[in-house]
């Protein structure tokens, strides 16, 4: 039997189903009827100008608002119906860092992860190596720089077994190199059948036809 993690190519599954998905703010229509599906192995990036409601679309993926219309369905169950087993293969990332001040790079790490399962500290001493912060476990969050703390929160992807990242702007303050380090681990969660959706305002550098688009124009919907 196939498991997860061995997604047969023959066999790639839709996870993510969106269905006729609609979004109002106030008394503006963001989007309706928006459909589109995420298969096991798939990256995607949600685009659009500024203002067109890719952070209101992956609040909405991630559970955290509810859309005026239409269904999200992971592995064919509405989201609705099982949020929790949604939840339990689901890591979502937003724009803010989402780190704790008062806390230290490693607390941080340490206390997320413990708040849902058991994590080694040896492995989140090596998470936060990962995203170049050797040396830095022990700072407050407050004390480092806005790439940093971003970095704290990012390192939670080198410990995560989730299989569905839904990610808003996971390169804001990030440096070249440092975004070259993320493509490769999104690749590499991909490849492993994982699926990864982000925005980003950047031009990612990976092969062609690796990284699906996804175009949000007001009340329109562009994919290629
Ligand atoms: N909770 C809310 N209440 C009212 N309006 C909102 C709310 N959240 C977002 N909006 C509005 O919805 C629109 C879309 O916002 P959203 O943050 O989804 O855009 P975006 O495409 O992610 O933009 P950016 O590229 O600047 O991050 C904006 O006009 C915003 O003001």
């Amino acid at each position: 039997m196939l498991t997860f993690w061995q997604v047969d190519a023959g066999r790639i599954q839709n996870m993510l189903e969106v269905v006729k998905l609609s979004c109002i703010r106030e008394d503006s229509v963001l989007f309706s009827e928006l459909s589109f599906t995420v298969s096991a192995g798939e990256m995607i990036q949600i685009e659009g100008p500024n203002g067109v409601g890719k952070t209101s679309l992956l609040r909405l993926l991630a559970g955290l608002s509810s859309p005026a219309d239409g269904h999200i369905l992971w592995q064919q169950t509405d989201t609705l119906d099982d949020r929790e087993s949604y939840h339990q293969d689901l890591l979502y990332l937003g724009h803010l860092p989402g780190v704790k001040a008062e806390l230290t790079a490693f607390e941080n790490l340490f206390f997320y992860h413990a708040m849902h399962k058991a994590v080694a500290k040896e492995k989140v001493w090596d998470a936060l190596a990962q995203v170049g912060l050797a040396g830095y476990e022990d700072q407050l969050a407050c004390h480092l720089s806005a790439g940093q703390q971003r970095r704290i929160a990012l390192a939670r992807l080198w410990l995560s077994d989730k299989k569905l990242w839904i990610l808003d702007e996971p390169f804001t303050a990030i440096d070249k190199n440092g975004v070259k380090v993320l493509e490769r681990l999104f690749l590499a969660h991909a490849d492993n059948g994982g699926s990864v959706i982000l925005t980003t305002h950047q031009d990612l550098q990976f092969s062609a036809g690796r990284l699906r688009k996804i175009t949000l124009t007001r009340q329109h919907l562009t994919e290629y």
